[in-house]
């Protein structure tokens, strides 16, 4: 026994090339990288990797909160103003309530990568008890926000710092972070004893 509780994460790559073929999709190993020495809980993944439909996109997170039971889920690509970007609109679809402070600490992240970090809508929603978050569809941004840049002065704190409290306040599993890759921030009182 690891000690640690685990947790179901679903990723969804939305990309019209990739889901088709055209390219090789580089969106879910990314996450799956990423997550992998961030998160210190055994993770059950469930990858989906789909076109930018509106309705497929709200029904796939649909399936994976409401029937695969995720605990969180995240989606790359399909944030942006282009007429097939249509990610913000699904995950809006099926919260129950908006978190508007990951897009817009996402975007002040961004901001320190590219100038058209503000190109990206992504939002963050609750369903249930799972956290959805949209992140943008290049491959690097992905590390980008969910890591921020803890090295700058003053550090620029990725979103991923803020995940596990979030989790936790929805009543999900106790996620622990490595903090070589990401400083999670719980307050004092929410600290679980170590066993
Ligand atoms: N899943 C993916 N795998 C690999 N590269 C991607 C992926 N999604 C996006 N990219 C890269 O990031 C760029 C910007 O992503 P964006 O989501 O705007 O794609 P897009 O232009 O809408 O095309 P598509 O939906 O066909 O990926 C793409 O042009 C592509 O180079
Ligand atoms: N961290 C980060 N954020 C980023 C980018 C990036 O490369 N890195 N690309 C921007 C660009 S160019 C666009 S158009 C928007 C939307 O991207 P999407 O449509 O691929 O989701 O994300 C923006 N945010």
């Amino acid at each position: 026994m690891s000690g640690f509780d685990p947790v179901r994460i679903g990723i969804v790559s939305v990309s019209d090339r990739a889901s088709t073929g055209v390219y090789e999709d580089k969106g879910i190993p990314a996450l799956k990288d990423w997550l992998g020495r961030a998160v210190r809980n055994p993770i059950a993944w469930e990858t989906r990797l789909i076109p930018d439909e509106q309705d497929g996109i709200s029904a796939a997170l649909r399936e994976l909160v409401d029937v695969a039971t995720c605990d969180l889920v995240l989606t790359t690509g399909g944030t942006g103003p282009a007429p097939r970007d249509v990610t913000p609109e699904a995950t809006v679809a099926v919260a129950d309530k908006l978190m508007p402070g990951f897009g817009e600490q996402m975007r002040q992240i961004s901001l320190n990568f590219v100038p058209t970090a503000i190109l990206s809508r992504q939002v963050a929603v609750i369903r249930g008890k799972a956290l959805i978050i949209n992140l943008p569809g290049q491959p690097k941004s992905i590390a980008e926000t969910l890591e921020g840049l803890p090295q700058m002065q003053p550090p620029v704190p990725g979103i991923f710092a803020a995940v596990p409290y979030c989790v936790d306040l929805i009543g999900g599993p106790y996620i622990e972070c490595d903090e070589a890759v990401c400083k999670a921030f719980r307050p004092r009182s929410a600290i679980r004893a170590k066993g």
